[in-house]
């Protein structure tokens, strides 16, 4: 593989109903998507998960452009690769940025599955035909509202509902869909929303059965995880926290995280992710694919890594439905009782649909 060619989009979608975590609110959803052709003409698709501010990580879809003009894509442009574990190497010269550098190595390994002439689930080493899913669900504006949603996707089939909780929507809200949704696979995600003082508060979240509780301390922590997980019943789950292999290692020795969320551009790409997934698999930590609310190409890189065994646990990666009118590849991807088919056909699966890809476009630059 070589490329020769790449263009980086900058799209706009609405999303169907605003998504508030603990530390904001998204409506529309900006993000870059970047197409890469290589010389003999493959072209391959990454999606950026970097928000337009900095509040999950770091990272923006500005910093990102940045990074990708001024670093990045000189680095991989008509370099000679064998296999897509090569582009994290070439970026190891530069820090961080891990959603900006998976942009272009998940637009690498589409490639590299069609020219091997496999999806992309089986280029990761991927067995399973079909994913688990659940869903992951904003704050609310009432407890009420709350229900009513769970309810609606308990009926759509989903297998577990996540909830995002942040002090004063927290204990009350698990309380109520525990007695509302008694036999319900149910979790909380915090984003980071809580301190290790308020361990006495989390506590409480151990009488409600819940399956994990997501990165409830601050979102650079692994130390007082460790002192929280000690105090808990509820398995910890860590999401900001891990951006590697050696983040991974850490915690799961540490005893910081029981569970772990994997997104494949918050730790650099889908070679760094499967890393993660091994070493997690060789240690007994179950792990589950996280969300970003992807656009179709993100989200049908999201099914294929999940295809990997250890992801045990149903993840974020709902249908494209439960975030867009209208998506950008055909078909959607569409979760039927809580299961997504995995496509068979070569590379990601999905066709981009170009026509939608424009209507979304805000802004594009070639680079060659
Ligand atoms: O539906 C999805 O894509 C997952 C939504 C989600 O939970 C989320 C959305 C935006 C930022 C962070 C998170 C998270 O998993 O913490
Ligand atoms: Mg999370």
């Amino acid at each position: 593989m070589k490329i020769t060619d790449i263009t980086i989009r900058h799209l706009q979608m609405k999303l169907k109903d605003p998504f508030t975590t603990s530390f904001g609110t998204f409506t529309n959803k900006e993000f870059l998507l970047l197409e890469a052709r290589d010389v003999e003409g493959t072209i391959g698709w990454g999606e950026s998960v970097a928000f337009n501010s900095p509040w999950y990580n770091e990272e923006t879809l500005k910093t990102n452009w940045h990074m990708l003009e001024d670093f990045l894509i000189p680095l991989i442009l008509n370099k000679e690769l064998n296999h897509p574990d090569e582009v994290s190497e070439i970026f190891s010269s530069i820090r961080k940025n891990n959603m900006a550098k998976s942009t272009i190595e998940g637009a690498v390994w589409d490639i590299y599955a069609q020219q091997t002439n496999q999806s992309l689930a089986a280029a990761l080493g991927g067995k399973k035909d079909k994913i688990e899913v659940g869903i992951s669900i904003g704050i609310q504006k009432s407890i009420e509202d709350l229900v009513a949603l769970v309810d609606g996707f308990v009926k759509e089939g989903y297998k577990r509902i996540k909830v995002k909780i942040k002090p004063d929507w927290d204990i009350e809200v698990m309380r109520t869909l525990r007695e509302k949704f008694p036999d319900t696979a149910i979790m909380a995600d915090a984003n980071s929303a809580y301190r290790l003082e308020d361990t006495a508060l989390l506590k409480q979240l151990d009488a409600f059965d819940l399956m994990m509780i997501e990165q409830p301390l601050a979102s650079d922590d692994i130390i007082d995880h460790a002192q929280l997980q000690k105090q808990l019943k509820t398995p910890i789950c860590l999401d900001e926290s891990i951006h590697s292999l050696e983040d991974a290692r850490k915690a799961v020795e540490l005893g910081s995280t029981g569970i772990i969320n994997i997104k494949i551009g918050r730790v650099g790409g889908l070679s760094e992710a499967k890393k993660i997934h091994d070493y997690c698999a060789a240690n007994n930590v179950p792990v589950w694919c996280g969300g970003m609310l992807e656009s179709g190409i993100g989200r049908a890189h999201n099914v294929a890594l999940t295809t990997l065994p250890n992801f045990i646990l149903p993840g974020d990666t709902a249908g494209s439905n439960r975030y867009w009118e209208k998506d950008i590849i055909l078909p959607e991807v569409v979760a039927t009782n809580g299961y997504i088919d995995v496509p068979q056909t070569v590379g990601i699966g999905y066709e981009v649909d170009r026509e939608a890809v424009e209507s979304f476009t805000i802004a594009k630059k070639n680079y060659n």
